[in-house]
Formats: C-alpha cells, sequence, structure tokens
C-alpha cells in the first residue's frame, strides 16, 4: 500500500466522493414549539431564532420551510396557560391543546409533510418530571407508561405519521406498540425511540423554551449516565426488541461513539441524532463570538453525524440547512 494519500483526495469531487452519504434535506427534522395562545409567534431568547408558535400562526410559519424542501417537523406542546399542569400530565392528549390540533393543521395544510409528535409528561406535569411520581418522589414506571401509551395513541389517532417517546420510562416501547396494536394503527404509525439519551448540561435551553424542567431533582434516575456505553447498549437492544421502528441518540456531538456503536447494533434500523438546544446555542453564541463560521461548523457537525451513521438529524437548524444545501 502506498503512503501517498494525498491524490486521493485533491479534487473536491474526489473528497466528496470520500462520504458514505451525503446530507439532503429529507434527513432534516424541524423540532417545532407550539403554545396554546393561537396569535403566538415568541422568540425563545435561549434558542435564537427559534419560536414559541400558536395555531394561528403555524401555517404562516411552515409554508415558505415547506417551499424551501422541509419534510419532517416534530411536535412540542408548550402549554402556557394556567391550570394546564398536574400531577398526572392528564392534558397532554387534551383533544384542543396544540399538538393534537397542530397535528391536524399541519396534515390538513401540508399534506406531504410528515408530522412526528414527541411524546413526554414534563411538559404537562406539575412536577415537571418526565413520569408519574410515587408518594416517596421516585418515579411510578407502570402507571407512567400506561400514561405514555395513552398520549401516544392519542396523538396517532390525531393523524401522527409518527411518535417518539422522550420520557426514557422502561418498558414504553412496548407500551406504545402494544397501544398502536390495539388502536389498529401500528401499520402506518412509526414508533421512534429515543433508545439512548443521556442525562447532562445539554438541555437547558429546550427546557427554558418548553417550560419543563424539573420542580425538584433532575432526571438522572432515568435518563443514561453520562459515563455508560454498557447501559446504552442494553437500552437500544431492549427497544429494538419492544418494536422500535427507529432508535434515536441524544445528545448528538458529544456522544459520538455512543451513535456509531447504535447505527451498527441497529445496522436494520434508521438511525436519528437529535442535535439538542445546548448543542445549538454552544455552535450559534460562538459563531457570534467569531469562534468560526456557522455555517461551516454546523455543516461539520451534519457530517459528524452521518459519518457516525445517523440518517435522520433532528436539529433546530433546518431552516438554515434547507438555505445552506441550496447555496452547496
Ligand atoms: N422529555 C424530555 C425533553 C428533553 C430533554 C430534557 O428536558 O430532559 C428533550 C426533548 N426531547 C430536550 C431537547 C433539547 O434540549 O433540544
Ligand atoms: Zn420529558
Amino acid at each position: 500500500m502506498s503512503h501517498i494519500l494525498h491524490g486521493g483526495y485533491h479534487h473536491p469531487l474526489s473528497r466528496a466522493w470520500q462520504a458514505e452519504r451525503t446530507l439532503t434535506k429529507d434527513m432534516l427534522c424541524y423540532p417545532i414549539f407550539l403554545t396554546d395562545d393561537a396569535q403566538a409567534l415568541d422568540p425563545i431568547e435561549s434558542l435564537p431564532e427559534q419560536y414559541r408558535i400558536g395555531l394561528g400562526r403555524l401555517e404562516a410559519f411552515l409554508a415558505p420551510l415547506v417551499k424551501k424542501g422541509l419534510k419532517s417537523v416534530i411536535l412540542f406542546g408548550v402549554p402556557l396557560k394556567d391550570g394546564v399542569k398536574n400531577p398526572e400530565g392528564t392534558n397532554a392528549e387534551d383533544p384542543n391543546g396544540p399538538v393534537i390540533q397542530g397535528v391536524k393543521l399541519i396534515r390538513q395544510a401540508f399534506p406531504e409533510v410528515f408530522v412526528a409528535c414527541d411524546v413526554c409528561l414534563c411538559e404537562y406535569t406539575s412536577h415537571g418530571h418526565c413520569g408519574i411520581l410515587r408518594e416517596d418522589g421516585t418515579l411510578n414506571n407502570p402507571l407512567s407508561i400506561q400514561r405514555m401509551k395513552e398520549v401516544a395513541v392519542a396523538y396517532a389517532k390525531a393523524g401522527a405519521h409518527c411518535v417518539a417517546p422522550s420520557d426514557m420510562m422502561d418498558q414504553r416501547i412496548g407500551a406504545i406498540k402494544e397501544g398502536l396494536i390495539e388502536a389498529g394503527l401500528a401499520h402506518k404509525v412509526m414508533l421512534m425511540s429515543y433508545a439512548a439519551k443521556f442525562a447532562g448540561a445539554f438541555y437547558g435551553p429546550f427546557r427554558e423554551a418548553a417550560n419543563s424542567a424539573p420542580s425538584f431533582g433532575d432526571r438522572r434516575a432515568y435518563q443514561l449516565p453520562p459515563c455508560s456505553r454498557g447501559l446504552a447498549r442494553r437500552a437500544v437492544q431492549r427497544d429494538m426488541a419492544e418494536g422500535a421502528d427507529a432508535i434515536m441518540v441524544k445528545p448528538g456531538t458529544p456522544y459520538l461513539d455512543i451513535l456509531r456503536e447504535t447505527a451498527d447494533l441497529a445496522r436494520d434500523y434508521p438511525i436519528a441524532v437529535y442535535q439538542v438546544s445546548g448543542e445549538y446555542a454552544m455552535l450559534y453564541h460562538s459563531a457570534n463570538a467569531g469562534v468560526f463560521d456557522l455555517k461551516t461548523a454546523v455543516l461539520e457537525t451534519m457530517n459528524g453525524f452521518l459519518r457516525a451513521g445517523a440518517t435522520i438529524l433532528l436539529t433546530y437548524y433546518t431552516p438554515r440547512l434547507l438555505d445552506w444545501l441550496d447555496e452547496e
């Protein structure tokens, strides 16, 4: 073997040929925040260029993005009205709530857009945890996955193409799959598992945006420990066995090793990665501080996700990338 490699990537095209997969618009899934004030289009301070969107503004917000090639969204409900939150998070599946109404509006206005719904209780529970609690403040897992099943089926019945439980309760994938089967929807609704989702520092801007921080304690008892590798493998294998149709790793860049290992482990599944709010903000503010060019840095992080085996990229940079990919 020659030790001369430069000739193999001297030309821009021969450099592009080194990629196993290339970023395309249909890989991008845009996380959006839907709120219960119909006329809201509120900038989110912790997430520059992102908004809490009321249903009265949603169609006008999405139309230009769909025109540019937006193919999928993932919805997060952000109820801000008083009295919505309670210990069981029962308003998560409020038929008049922002998520169910949002699914119906997007399906009607943009039939070609793939609509995913994040499924979790934290935006609707008074304690802010992703599950239901026992008297002693620890998780009641059986009750939590029952609630997750109810919420996921409600979103699926509303027309969601995909339900994505981000709660990290044990066995919620099996429970949701069972619910979709019982509802006669399992044949047309994708179950995307946030299978390897780690506790840590990178969710702050989201929690501010979604008003979903836990009122006490933290999520380390149910999101994976950042130091874990074998536990992540076990979580991925469990969710594969319980009926997930796609497997997600989250956060993204700080966990590229897990992403690569997950892509190899779940080689028969579409692999998703979520570039979370802290990653988004880090890049955004660094570019504003002059550390690097934002487009170059974001495209480089997207290449990291592709190189590590992801084909579904959940990123708040979706609107920017729809423009940037047209410039390439
Ligand atoms: N259901 C949990 C929400 C969760 C992380 C968290 O707040 O612990 C994520 C949404 N799926 C946060 C995503 C982000 O930070 O962008
Ligand atoms: Zn949650």
